[in-house]
């Protein structure tokens, strides 16, 4: 069995078509929310949710049974009917290049989603390639106790701060001490990180 290939993509401005409007099709609509994408929905019933986006303008719903051309100008497809045929056949009409994932038949699919949860810039993300969802979302769920809200304000510490040594220091041994310094558990853990910072800037130029 060949392994899979983990990315993260950026959606923004993208054409995202989803097939079918039921939960399944709504959890996948939800985790497009925020990233950009140009959702599109095609189905003739759609839950709650999905209609609800749809009135709020988040994203479009175009309420008919599916047609070859709603493919048209996707970079990625769910087929998430319950029609096991129809999933397939929506596969079959999309391009080479189009990225396609069929909710019932992921040997069929080019991609799965993991389960995720994010922490501002932190974003983490498990997969068992289909052999347990359920397993998944238990582990994510577990690493959502330990990577807790803190998370966030450290992420945005650590990019800042590497963007500022990236550009001022030139030396490369200071910098990669500085990288990781920033990077430990002193820092994670510390209530004054710019003091901190600037104490150890300190020993390690003067
Ligand atoms: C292959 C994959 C393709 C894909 O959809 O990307 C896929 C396929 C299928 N899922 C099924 C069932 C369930 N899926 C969930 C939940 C999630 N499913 C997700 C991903 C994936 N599901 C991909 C593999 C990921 C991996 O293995 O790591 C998550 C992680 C992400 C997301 O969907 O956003 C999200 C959890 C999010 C979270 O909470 O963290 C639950 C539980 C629940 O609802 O909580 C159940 C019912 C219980 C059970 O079956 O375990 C069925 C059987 C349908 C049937 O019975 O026929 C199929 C079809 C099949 O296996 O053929
Ligand atoms: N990948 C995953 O995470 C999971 C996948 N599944 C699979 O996903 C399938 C869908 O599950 P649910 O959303 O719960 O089903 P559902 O029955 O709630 O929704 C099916 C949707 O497909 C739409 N639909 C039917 N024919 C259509 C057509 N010709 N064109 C456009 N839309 C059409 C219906 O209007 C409905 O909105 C299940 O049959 C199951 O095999 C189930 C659970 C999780």
């Amino acid at each position: 069995m060949s392994s899979n290939y983990p990315i993260m993509l950026r959606l923004e401005g993208k054409r995202v078509v989803v097939v079918g409007g039921g939960k399944v099709a709504e959890r996948k609509v939800s985790g497009l929310l925020g990233t950009g994408a140009r959702v599109t929905v095609v189905s003739p019933e759609a839950t709650e949710d999905i209609q609800r986006l749809f009135h709020a303008g988040k994203i479009e719903w175009v309420q008919r049974h599916f047609s070859g051309g709603d493919l048209q100008g996707a970079f990625m497809v769910f087929a998430a009917t319950n029609d096991k045929i129809l999933n397939l056949s929506i596969k079959d009409s999309a391009e080479p290049h189009q990225l396609v994932m069929v909710v019932d038949d992921l040997e069929k699919s080019d991609f799965h989603l993991p389960s995720t949860f994010h922490r501002g810039r932190l974003s983490i993300s498990v997969s068992t390639g289909g052999a347990s969802p359920t397993f998944a979302r238990k582990i994510r769920e577990q690493l959502e106790q330990e990577f807790d809200e803190r998370y966030e304000e450290y992420l945005n510490f650590l990019f800042e701060k590497r963007k500022w040594i990236i550009k001022e220091v030139a030396e490369t041994t200071l910098k990669s001490k500085l990288l990781t310094a920033i990077a430990s558990d002193e820092f994670l853990n510390s209530n004054d990180r710019e003091g901190d910072f600037r104490r150890l800037y300190q020993e390690l130029t003067f």
